[in-house]
Protein backbone atom coordinates (compact mmCIF):
# COMPACT_ATOMS: atom_id res chain seq x y z
CA UNK A 1 0.00 0.00 0.00
CA UNK A 2 1.36 3.61 -1.08
CA UNK A 3 1.01 6.32 1.68
CA UNK A 4 -0.27 8.47 -1.32
CA UNK A 5 -1.62 7.61 -4.52
CA UNK A 6 -3.15 10.14 -6.93
CA UNK A 7 -4.80 10.35 -10.03
CA UNK A 8 -5.91 12.87 -12.66
CA UNK A 9 -6.48 15.17 -9.58
CA UNK A 10 -7.51 18.35 -11.14
CA UNK A 11 -8.49 21.84 -9.25
CA UNK A 12 -10.12 24.64 -10.99
CA UNK A 13 -10.62 27.58 -8.82
CA UNK A 14 -13.65 30.03 -9.06
CA UNK A 15 -12.40 32.35 -11.52
CA UNK A 16 -11.46 29.35 -14.05
CA UNK A 17 -8.07 29.34 -12.88
CA UNK A 18 -6.74 25.97 -13.11
CA UNK A 19 -4.22 24.64 -10.56
CA UNK A 20 -3.74 21.25 -11.21
CA UNK A 21 -4.24 19.25 -14.62
CA UNK A 22 -5.33 15.74 -14.31
CA UNK A 23 -2.39 15.69 -11.95
CA UNK A 24 -0.94 11.30 -11.13
CA UNK A 25 1.24 11.08 -8.38
CA UNK A 26 1.92 7.76 -5.54
CA UNK A 27 4.44 8.12 -2.62
CA UNK A 28 5.91 4.90 -1.08
CA UNK A 29 5.43 4.57 2.91
CA UNK A 30 8.70 5.51 4.86
CA UNK A 31 9.95 7.84 2.03
CA UNK A 32 11.49 10.99 1.63
CA UNK A 33 9.40 12.65 -0.89
CA UNK A 34 10.25 15.91 -2.71
CA UNK A 35 8.00 18.16 -4.85
CA UNK A 36 9.41 20.91 -6.75
CA UNK A 37 8.49 23.39 -8.72
CA UNK A 38 8.39 27.16 -10.17
CA UNK A 39 5.98 29.56 -8.40
CA UNK A 40 2.35 29.07 -9.41
CA UNK A 41 3.16 25.45 -10.70
CA UNK A 42 0.97 23.80 -8.02
CA UNK A 43 2.72 22.73 -5.16
CA UNK A 44 0.49 24.59 -2.40
CA UNK A 45 -3.16 23.45 -3.82
CA UNK A 46 -1.71 20.06 -4.17
CA UNK A 47 -0.63 20.14 -0.78
CA UNK A 48 -3.69 21.97 0.36
CA UNK A 49 -5.45 19.50 -1.23
CA UNK A 50 -3.80 16.59 0.56
CA UNK A 51 -4.13 18.39 3.58
CA UNK A 52 -7.69 18.42 3.84
CA UNK A 53 -8.46 21.80 3.86
CA UNK A 54 -9.60 22.25 0.21
CA UNK A 55 -11.43 20.55 -2.05
CA UNK A 56 -10.47 19.00 -5.95
CA UNK A 57 -12.64 19.65 -8.81
CA UNK A 58 -12.33 16.29 -10.08
CA UNK A 59 -9.61 13.44 -9.66
CA UNK A 60 -8.65 10.60 -6.92
CA UNK A 61 -6.67 10.54 -3.70
CA UNK A 62 -5.95 7.65 -1.79
CA UNK A 63 -3.68 8.35 1.71
CA UNK A 64 -2.73 5.12 3.59
CA UNK A 65 -5.49 2.79 1.33
CA UNK A 66 -8.61 5.01 2.24
CA UNK A 67 -10.13 7.68 -0.55
CA UNK A 68 -9.88 11.09 1.13
CA UNK A 69 -13.24 12.31 0.33
CA UNK A 70 -15.12 9.64 2.41
CA UNK A 71 -11.92 9.68 5.34
CA UNK A 72 -11.40 13.28 6.33
CA UNK A 73 -11.02 12.10 9.92
CA UNK A 74 -8.70 8.78 9.83
CA UNK A 75 -6.69 10.79 7.36
CA UNK A 76 -6.50 14.30 9.82
CA UNK A 77 -5.57 11.83 12.46
CA UNK A 78 -2.58 10.28 10.93
CA UNK A 79 -1.27 13.15 9.29
CA UNK A 80 0.76 16.40 10.24
CA UNK A 81 1.14 19.20 8.16
CA UNK A 82 4.17 22.12 8.93
CA UNK A 83 3.51 25.24 7.11
CA UNK A 84 6.47 28.20 6.66
CA UNK A 85 4.86 30.17 9.74
CA UNK A 86 5.80 28.97 12.98
CA UNK A 87 3.21 28.20 15.29
CA UNK A 88 4.98 28.09 18.30
CA UNK A 89 3.83 29.91 21.30
CA UNK A 90 6.48 32.63 22.33
CA UNK A 91 5.58 33.08 26.05
CA UNK A 92 5.91 29.39 26.35
CA UNK A 93 9.31 27.46 27.22
CA UNK A 94 10.57 24.52 24.96
CA UNK A 95 8.71 22.05 27.06
CA UNK A 96 5.76 23.84 27.52
CA UNK A 97 4.29 23.94 24.29
CA UNK A 98 5.66 20.43 23.30
CA UNK A 99 3.06 19.04 26.65
CA UNK A 100 0.57 22.29 25.06
CA UNK A 101 0.27 20.53 21.31
CA UNK A 102 0.81 16.44 23.50
CA UNK A 103 -2.50 17.90 25.25
CA UNK A 104 -4.34 18.75 22.04
CA UNK A 105 -3.57 15.23 21.32
CA UNK A 106 -5.03 13.91 24.43
CA UNK A 107 -1.80 12.11 25.14
CA UNK A 108 -1.72 11.02 28.81
CA UNK A 109 1.18 12.16 30.92
CA UNK A 110 3.61 9.41 30.40
CA UNK A 111 2.65 9.05 26.55
CA UNK A 112 3.52 12.93 26.84
CA UNK A 113 6.49 12.60 28.33
CA UNK A 114 7.92 9.61 26.16
CA UNK A 115 7.08 11.21 23.36
CA UNK A 116 8.86 14.51 24.46
CA UNK A 117 11.82 12.93 25.68
CA UNK A 118 12.08 11.10 22.19
CA UNK A 119 11.24 14.11 19.96
CA UNK A 120 13.90 16.52 22.25
CA UNK A 121 16.77 14.15 21.24
CA UNK A 122 15.75 13.46 17.29
CA UNK A 123 15.42 16.97 17.11
CA UNK A 124 18.55 17.59 19.23
CA UNK A 125 16.37 20.71 21.62
CA UNK A 126 17.46 19.51 25.15
CA UNK A 127 19.59 22.74 25.53
CA UNK A 128 16.56 24.62 25.27
CA UNK A 129 14.09 22.17 26.86
CA UNK A 130 13.52 25.19 29.47
CA UNK A 131 14.34 28.32 27.56
CA UNK A 132 11.51 30.56 26.98
CA UNK A 133 10.52 30.30 22.79
CA UNK A 134 10.79 34.06 22.27
CA UNK A 135 14.85 33.79 22.97
CA UNK A 136 15.47 31.16 20.84
CA UNK A 137 16.30 31.57 17.13
CA UNK A 138 14.41 30.84 13.71
CA UNK A 139 16.33 27.58 12.71
CA UNK A 140 15.50 26.39 16.64
CA UNK A 141 11.45 27.63 16.68
CA UNK A 142 11.24 25.80 13.13
CA UNK A 143 12.89 22.49 14.63
CA UNK A 144 10.47 23.17 17.65
CA UNK A 145 7.63 23.79 15.53
CA UNK A 146 8.55 20.15 13.22
CA UNK A 147 8.57 18.31 16.87
CA UNK A 148 5.90 19.69 17.96
CA UNK A 149 3.90 18.33 14.63
CA UNK A 150 5.28 14.67 15.74
CA UNK A 151 3.29 15.12 18.87
CA UNK A 152 0.37 13.35 17.85
CA UNK A 153 2.25 10.35 16.08
CA UNK A 154 1.33 11.13 12.76
CA UNK A 155 1.98 8.29 9.79
CA UNK A 156 2.89 11.09 6.72
CA UNK A 157 4.35 14.73 7.36
CA UNK A 158 3.80 17.53 4.87
CA UNK A 159 6.32 20.36 5.23
CA UNK A 160 6.18 23.45 3.20
CA UNK A 161 9.63 24.53 2.48
CA UNK A 162 11.17 23.74 5.48
CA UNK A 163 14.24 25.41 5.61
CA UNK A 164 13.53 28.54 3.49
CA UNK A 165 15.51 30.84 4.72
CA UNK A 166 17.99 28.92 6.72
CA UNK A 167 21.69 29.08 6.52
CA UNK A 168 23.58 26.41 5.54
CA UNK A 169 24.34 24.69 9.21
CA UNK A 170 21.05 25.02 10.26
CA UNK A 171 19.55 23.51 6.94
CA UNK A 172 22.47 20.32 7.44
CA UNK A 173 20.78 20.06 10.52
CA UNK A 174 17.71 19.93 9.66
CA UNK A 175 17.67 17.24 7.36
CA UNK A 176 19.66 15.17 9.70
CA UNK A 177 16.62 15.71 11.60
CA UNK A 178 14.40 14.98 9.08
CA UNK A 179 16.46 11.33 7.78
CA UNK A 180 16.64 10.58 11.41
CA UNK A 181 12.40 10.77 11.87
CA UNK A 182 12.35 8.58 8.53
CA UNK A 183 14.70 6.10 10.07
CA UNK A 184 13.60 5.67 13.23
CA UNK A 185 9.94 6.57 13.35
CA UNK A 186 9.62 5.56 9.77
CA UNK A 187 7.50 8.33 8.93
CA UNK A 188 6.41 9.47 5.64
CA UNK A 189 8.03 12.56 4.61
CA UNK A 190 6.27 14.87 2.12
CA UNK A 191 7.94 17.79 1.44
CA UNK A 192 8.21 21.53 -1.15
CA UNK A 193 11.39 22.96 -1.52
CA UNK A 194 12.85 25.12 -3.78
CA UNK A 195 16.34 23.86 -3.38
CA UNK A 196 17.39 21.63 -5.67
CA UNK A 197 20.44 20.13 -3.54
CA UNK A 198 18.42 19.50 -0.93
CA UNK A 199 16.00 17.56 -3.06
CA UNK A 200 19.14 15.91 -3.86
CA UNK A 201 20.49 14.92 -0.60
CA UNK A 202 17.74 14.34 1.21
CA UNK A 203 14.95 12.63 -1.03
CA UNK A 204 14.10 8.96 -2.14
CA UNK A 205 12.19 10.05 -5.14
CA UNK A 206 11.56 13.73 -6.66
CA UNK A 207 8.76 14.61 -8.58
CA UNK A 208 8.93 17.90 -10.82
CA UNK A 209 5.53 19.81 -11.46
CA UNK A 210 4.73 22.54 -13.78
CA UNK A 211 1.43 24.06 -14.88
CA UNK A 212 -0.31 21.36 -12.29
CA UNK A 213 0.70 18.11 -13.93
CA UNK A 214 3.43 15.61 -13.21
CA UNK A 215 6.53 16.15 -15.22
CA UNK A 216 8.58 13.31 -14.56
CA UNK A 217 8.87 11.15 -10.66
CA UNK A 218 11.84 9.02 -10.25
CA UNK A 219 15.02 8.86 -7.70
CA UNK A 220 17.97 11.95 -7.87
CA UNK A 221 20.06 9.32 -8.93
CA UNK A 222 17.36 8.01 -12.22
CA UNK A 223 17.36 11.79 -13.07
CA UNK A 224 20.83 12.13 -13.27
CA UNK A 225 21.12 9.01 -15.64
CA UNK A 226 18.03 10.57 -17.67
CA UNK A 227 19.01 13.80 -18.92
CA UNK A 228 20.92 13.41 -22.28
CA UNK A 229 23.70 15.87 -20.92
CA UNK A 230 26.75 14.50 -21.67
CA UNK A 231 29.62 16.63 -19.41
CA UNK A 232 33.57 16.68 -19.40
CA UNK A 233 35.65 18.57 -16.98
CA UNK A 234 38.90 20.41 -17.51
CA UNK A 235 40.83 21.90 -14.81
CA UNK A 236 43.43 24.12 -16.38
CA UNK A 237 46.77 24.91 -14.44
CA UNK A 238 46.45 28.34 -15.36
CA UNK A 239 43.55 30.31 -15.24
CA UNK A 240 45.01 32.32 -18.16
CA UNK A 241 44.80 29.19 -20.71
CA UNK A 242 41.42 28.56 -20.50
CA UNK A 243 40.18 31.07 -23.53
CA UNK A 244 42.97 29.55 -25.34
CA UNK A 245 41.93 25.88 -24.81
CA UNK A 246 38.09 26.61 -25.01
CA UNK A 247 38.75 27.65 -28.54
CA UNK A 248 41.21 24.66 -29.87
CA UNK A 249 37.79 22.43 -28.28
CA UNK A 250 34.77 24.22 -30.26
CA UNK A 251 36.76 23.01 -33.21
CA UNK A 252 36.21 19.46 -32.43
CA UNK A 253 32.83 18.52 -34.08
CA UNK A 254 31.63 16.11 -31.38
CA UNK A 255 32.18 19.28 -28.90
CA UNK A 256 28.63 21.15 -28.94
CA UNK A 257 29.54 23.78 -26.03
CA UNK A 258 32.62 24.71 -23.68
CA UNK A 259 31.51 26.97 -20.53
CA UNK A 260 34.37 28.53 -18.82
CA UNK A 261 33.97 28.89 -14.72
CA UNK A 262 37.27 30.11 -13.54
CA UNK A 263 40.12 27.31 -14.33
CA UNK A 264 37.05 24.97 -14.76
CA UNK A 265 36.30 23.94 -18.85
CA UNK A 266 32.78 22.21 -18.76
CA UNK A 267 32.27 20.61 -22.20
CA UNK A 268 29.52 19.55 -23.59
CA UNK A 269 30.02 16.42 -26.24
CA UNK A 270 27.95 14.08 -27.69
CA UNK A 271 29.08 11.37 -25.84
CA UNK A 272 30.81 11.61 -22.76
CA UNK A 273 32.07 8.06 -22.05
CA UNK A 274 33.03 7.71 -26.41
CA UNK A 275 34.93 10.92 -26.25
CA UNK A 276 36.37 11.41 -23.45
CA UNK A 277 39.55 9.18 -24.39
CA UNK A 278 39.98 11.47 -27.61
CA UNK A 279 39.94 14.57 -25.58
CA UNK A 280 42.08 13.40 -23.11
CA UNK A 281 44.83 12.27 -26.06
CA UNK A 282 43.72 15.63 -27.83
CA UNK A 283 44.62 17.80 -24.54
CA UNK A 284 47.81 15.94 -23.98
CA UNK A 285 48.73 16.96 -27.33
CA UNK A 286 48.45 20.37 -26.98
CA UNK A 287 51.30 20.53 -24.42
CA UNK A 288 48.61 23.29 -22.28
CA UNK A 289 48.74 22.42 -18.85
CA UNK A 290 46.06 21.14 -17.06
CA UNK A 291 45.31 19.30 -13.92
CA UNK A 292 42.85 16.82 -14.31
CA UNK A 293 39.99 15.87 -16.79
CA UNK A 294 36.80 13.88 -15.82
CA UNK A 295 33.54 12.98 -16.96
CA UNK A 296 30.74 15.06 -14.53
CA UNK A 297 27.34 14.49 -13.68
CA UNK A 298 24.45 17.00 -14.22
CA UNK A 299 23.45 18.61 -11.59
CA UNK A 300 19.63 18.60 -10.16
CA UNK A 301 20.03 22.47 -11.32
CA UNK A 302 20.52 21.30 -14.85
CA UNK A 303 17.82 18.88 -14.86
CA UNK A 304 15.65 20.88 -13.70
CA UNK A 305 16.06 23.85 -16.02
CA UNK A 306 15.77 21.02 -18.67
CA UNK A 307 12.76 19.61 -17.96
CA UNK A 308 10.92 22.68 -16.74
CA UNK A 309 11.79 24.03 -20.11
CA UNK A 310 13.55 27.16 -18.68
CA UNK A 311 16.63 27.48 -19.82
CA UNK A 312 17.10 31.00 -21.15
CA UNK A 313 13.90 31.99 -20.22
N1 LIG B 1 -7.21 30.86 -4.06
C1 LIG B 1 -6.87 30.92 -5.35
N2 LIG B 1 -7.72 31.44 -6.27
C2 LIG B 1 -7.40 31.50 -7.58
N3 LIG B 1 -6.23 31.06 -8.10
C3 LIG B 1 -5.32 30.53 -7.22
C4 LIG B 1 -5.58 30.44 -5.82
N4 LIG B 1 -4.52 29.89 -5.22
C5 LIG B 1 -3.62 29.64 -6.19
N5 LIG B 1 -4.10 30.03 -7.39
C6 LIG B 1 -3.42 29.91 -8.69
O1 LIG B 1 -3.20 28.53 -8.94
C7 LIG B 1 -1.91 28.32 -9.53
C8 LIG B 1 -1.09 27.40 -8.61
O2 LIG B 1 -0.80 28.12 -7.41
P1 LIG B 1 -0.05 27.45 -6.14
O3 LIG B 1 -0.05 28.47 -5.05
O4 LIG B 1 -0.66 26.14 -5.86
O5 LIG B 1 1.42 27.26 -6.73
P2 LIG B 1 2.82 27.03 -5.95
O6 LIG B 1 3.55 26.03 -6.79
O7 LIG B 1 2.55 26.69 -4.54
O8 LIG B 1 3.54 28.43 -6.03
P3 LIG B 1 4.50 29.14 -4.91
O9 LIG B 1 5.80 28.40 -4.95
O10 LIG B 1 4.59 30.54 -5.46
O11 LIG B 1 3.78 29.06 -3.60
C9 LIG B 1 -1.29 29.71 -9.70
O12 LIG B 1 -1.53 30.13 -11.01
C10 LIG B 1 -2.05 30.56 -8.69
O13 LIG B 1 -2.14 31.89 -9.16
Amino acid sequence: MDALSIRKLTKIYADKKSALNEFDLSVKQGEIFSLLGSNGAGKTTLINILTTFLKPTLGTVQILGKDLESNMQFIRSNIACVAQHVSTDDNLTLAENMRFQGGLYGLGKAKMKERTNQLVEIFNLSDYIDKKVETLSGGIKRRLDIAMSMMSYPKILFLDEPTVGMDVQSRQSMWRMLSKIKSELGVTIFLTTHYLEEADMLSDTICFIKDGKNIIQNTPANLKKFTRKNMIQITMTDSQDTERMKELLLQKDYVTEVSVDDRSLNIQVEHSQQHFFDLNTYVLSTRIGFEGIEITEPTLDEIFLDIIGERGN
